[in-house]
């Protein structure tokens, strides 16, 4: 399962939960202007804009989980097994493998404007990168300060919904999802007024704090998750500042943390949040943290030469390292 969200103070941040049972090794990636991308029936492209985000990079290609570009624009391909659904070549429209989607967009989009006009055109193809790698499975959130979409390309063709909670998990589609919120529309972050009975006044009592919340699901799954980092999110309160900023946003995915243990996918194999991310969208800055390390890791995209044509990885910090005080 994974989890993406967007959250706004004076900046705007983008990032993501990745849960899986295994890692495909992902590293930190910066694929700077000039850095030729090979796409798979456009060709070359030479300049672009650049990005920042997780990826596992393969024959010095970046093949991106979650980025965000110069401009300020983020997309997360978040699995959308048995629904999501690619195409063959159409010589009418601009074909775009699927593993190149999020390169596509971001190289040459500047806001989610531009990324719903390019879209209108686009044929996400069935192409794998080469025989190693299957075709992901995946459905999109594409986000900037402006506003977010959902991506979902299925059996009956290519869907673009508005976003306005800002967040995705997996199946069901976006639709489902939304239409399900409806079921939590009684819930608050204030302390619950007694309506239960209409006709004789019951005497309840408020015994804890929180309990304006109570219904808001705790467990793991896409549709739980969705609520509850909906929930979260939507109710969410920092001070504008970077840090408090970024604080939150991590508070906020963590609400939908997987801990090793309670999702068995197959015997002895249990799923995990492999790596949460925050994007500083307006600042390029990619805070990460991983299943084994909590403490907040930054790379800041403007302190690489953007004009390069080489990509920068950096390798994940994935131990713990902590401050003894004593
Ligand atoms: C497994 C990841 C999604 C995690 C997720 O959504 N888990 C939820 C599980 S479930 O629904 O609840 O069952 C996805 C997200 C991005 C994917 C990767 C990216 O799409 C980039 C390439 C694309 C290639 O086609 C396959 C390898 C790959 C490197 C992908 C491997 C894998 O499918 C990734 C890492």
């Amino acid at each position: 399962m994974c989890t993406s969200a967007t959250y706004k103070t004076n900046d705007f941040y983008f990032g993501r939960t990745l849960d899986y049972e295994f890692s495909y090794g992902e590293v930190v990636a910066i694929t700077p202007r000039n850095y030729p991308i090979n796409f798979h029936f456009i060709g070359e492209v030479k300049n672009h804009y650049a990005m920042i985000g997780m990826a596992h990079i393969a024959n010095d290609y970046p093949l991106y989980y979650d980025a965000v570009n110069e401009k300020g624009l983020g997309m997360a391909g978040l699995n959308f097994v048995g629904n999501a659904k690619y195409y063959d070549v159409d010589e009418d429209k601009e074909n775009v493998a699927q593993y190149e989607f999020i390169n596509y967009i971001l190289s040459q989009c500047a806001s989610v404007k531009e990324a719903k006009e390019k879209l209108k055109n686009i044929n996400i193809t069935a192409t794998q990168f080469n025989d190693n790698y299957p075709l992901a499975q995946l459905h999109y959130i594409i986000a900037d300060k402006e506003s977010c979409i959902v991506v979902e390309t299925m059996e009956d063709g290519m869907h673009i919904y508005d976003n306005k909670v800002g967040v995705l998990t997996n199946n069901p589609p976006f639709p489902q999802q939304m239409f399900m919120l409806n079921n939590y529309m009684g819930l608050s972050p204030k302390q619950p007024e007694n309506t239960f009975s209409q006709n004789e006044k019951l005497d309840f009592t408020q015994y804890s704090r929180g309990m304006g919340a109570l219904g808001l699901p705790g467990d793991l799954s896409s549709a739980s998750r969705f609520a509850r980092v909906a929930f979260v999110k939507m109710n969410s309160k920092s001070s504008p500042e970077e840090n408090s900023s970024v604080s939150q946003f991590f508070h906020i995915l963590n609400s939908v943390d997987q801990q090793r243990g309670c999702c068995e996918v197959a015997e002895g194999k249990y799923e995990i949040t492999i790596y949460t991310s925050c994007c500083n969208c307006d600042k390029g800055i990619y805070y990460y943290t991983t299943y084994d390390n909590h403490q907040i890791t930054a790379i800041d995209m403007h302190k690489e030469n953007l004009d390069s044509d080489t990509l920068v990885s950096y390798p994940l910090i994935t131990t713990e390292n902590i401050k003894y005080q004593n």
